[in-house]
C-alpha cells in the first residue's frame, strides 16, 4: 500500500503581501511541482524523490529527461536528479553489506513520503518576490514506500530527508542520512544530476584540473585531470576533488554546481553505442544534449554508527 502524500492547499497571495510559492500535486499525487511567482518551478517524482524538471523563468528546462523515461514505478528514471543511495554502482563483491543490493541501491527506487514545504526570503527583495521554496521528502526502513528488493538487500534501520529547494537563480538538493540501528552501516551517496546543454561538443567542465580520477571506461585506473574536460566520447569517471564545478557552452558559462561534504564527483557521458544500448534513453542521439555532473560521497564508504547522520549537498547554480 502506498502511502498518499499530505496534500498541502497551494500558497496564496494574500492581500498587502507579495505573491508567494505555489505547491501542488497531480491529480494521482504522484507528483509535486513547486513555482515561484517569478516562474521558476521544479517538479518532483515521490517515486525516488526523482526532480524531473527545473525550469527558469521563461520556462527553459535545465534538466535532461528521456522522452522514453518510465514514470510509472517500475524503474529508475533516465534523467533529471535521481538519488542513489545506499551503493554507487554495481555493489562490489568484496562488500557483504551491500552486495546483495541493485545498481545505484534503492532510494531512486521507492516511493518517499512529501513530509512538507517551507518558504523564505532568499535576497529580501519583496517588490520581485525572490522568495525560495523548500519542499521535503522522507524515506525509512519504515515506510510502505520502500522498495522490497532494497528491504530484503540491505536490513537496517535507517531514516532519510532529503530536501528540495528552488531559488530564483539556483536549485539546492541535500540529504540526510541517519542510522537508526543498533548496527553500523556503510553507505554512499550521490545526486545523478542531468543537465540539459545544447550540443555537448560545445561543452567545457572546469574546476577539476589537477584532480584525481577514476577512469571507468578504462579498466578503472587512477588518473590526473589535466585543464578543462570535453566530452569526446563515453567518459565515465569519479573524481575527487574539492571547489565549484563550471559547465560551459560555448565560452558561456551555463551551470556552477557547489558541493557540501560531497568530495566526489562523476563526469558520466554515455556517447553513442551505451546510449543505444538503454531502452529507456531516447531520442538515442540524446547524449548530445545531456551530461551528468554527480556530487557525491562514494570513493570509500561513509560508516555510520548507531545514531550517527551524515549530510551532503549540492547546489546548482544557473550561470557563474
Ligand atoms: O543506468 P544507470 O543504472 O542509471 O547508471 C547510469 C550511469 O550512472 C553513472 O553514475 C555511473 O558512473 C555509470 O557507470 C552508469 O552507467
Amino acid at each position: 500500500m502506498v502511502e498518499r502524500p499530505n496534500k498541502p492547499s497551494s500558497l496564496v497571495a494574500t492581500p498587502g503581501l507579495p505573491p508567494q510559492p505555489t505547491v501542488n500535486f497531480s491529480d494521482d499525487n504522484s507528483l509535486v511541482t513547486a513555482t515561484l511567482p517569478t516562474g521558476e518551478s521544479i517538479t518532483v517524482l515521490l517515486y525516488g524523490a526523482t526532480v524531473i524538471s527545473w525550469k527558469d523563468s521563461s520556462s527553459t528546462e535545465k534538466l535532461w529527461l528521456s522522452s522514453a523515461a518510465k514514470l510509472d514505478g517500475t524503474k529508475p528514471v533516465r534523467g533529471g536528479i535521481p538519488l542513489v543511495f545506499p551503493v554507487f554502482g554495481p555493489p562490489p563483491a568484496d562488500h557483504a553489506q551491500t552486495s546483495s543490493l541493485p545498481q545505484h541501491g534503492f532510494a531512486r527506487t521507492s516511493r518517499w513520503e512529501f513530509l512538507g514545504k517551507s518558504t523564505s526570503e532568499s535576497s529580501g527583495d519583496q517588490q520581485t518576490g525572490d522568495l525560495s521554496v523548500k519542499l521535503d521528502f522522507g524515506l525509512s526502513s519504515a515506510a510502505d514506500g520502500l522498495d522490497p528488493k532494497g528491504k530484503a538487500a540491505w536490513p537496517f534501520k535507517f531514516n532519510l530527508i532529503y530536501s528540495v529547494t528552488l531559488n530564483r537563480r539556483d536549485l539546492t538538493t541535500s540529504l540526510v542520512v541517519t542510522n537508526d540501528d543498533e548496527r553500523a552501516f556503510d553507505c554512499q551517496v550521490l545526486m545523478h544530476t542531468y543537465l540539459k546543454v545544447k550540443d555537448i561538443t560545445n561543452v567545457t567542465i572546469s574546476g577539476l584540473d589537477s584532480s584525481s580520477y577514476v577512469d571507468k571506461v578504462d579498466a578503472a585506473s587512477t588518473k590526473t585531470q589535466s585543464g578543462e574536460i570535453r566530452i569526446e566520447g563515453e567518459t565515465d569517471r569519479v573524481y575527487t576533488a574539492d571547489g565549484p564545478v563550471t559547465v560551459s557552452e560555448g565560452g558561456k558559462t551555463l551551470f556552477t554546481v557547489t558541493r557540501d561534504n560531497l568530495s566526489n564527483v562523476v563526469v558520466w557521458n554515455p556517447w553513442v553505442e551505451k546510449a543505444k544500448g538503454m531502452g529507456d534513453f531516447e531520442p538515442k542521439d540524446g547524449y548530445r544534449e545531456m551530461l551528468c555532473v554527480e556530487p557525491g560521497s562514494v570513493g570509500g564508504w561513509q560508516t555510520l554508527e548507531k545514531g550517527d547522520a551524515f549530510e551532503g549537498a549540492q547546489t546548482i547554480a544557473l550561470g557563474a
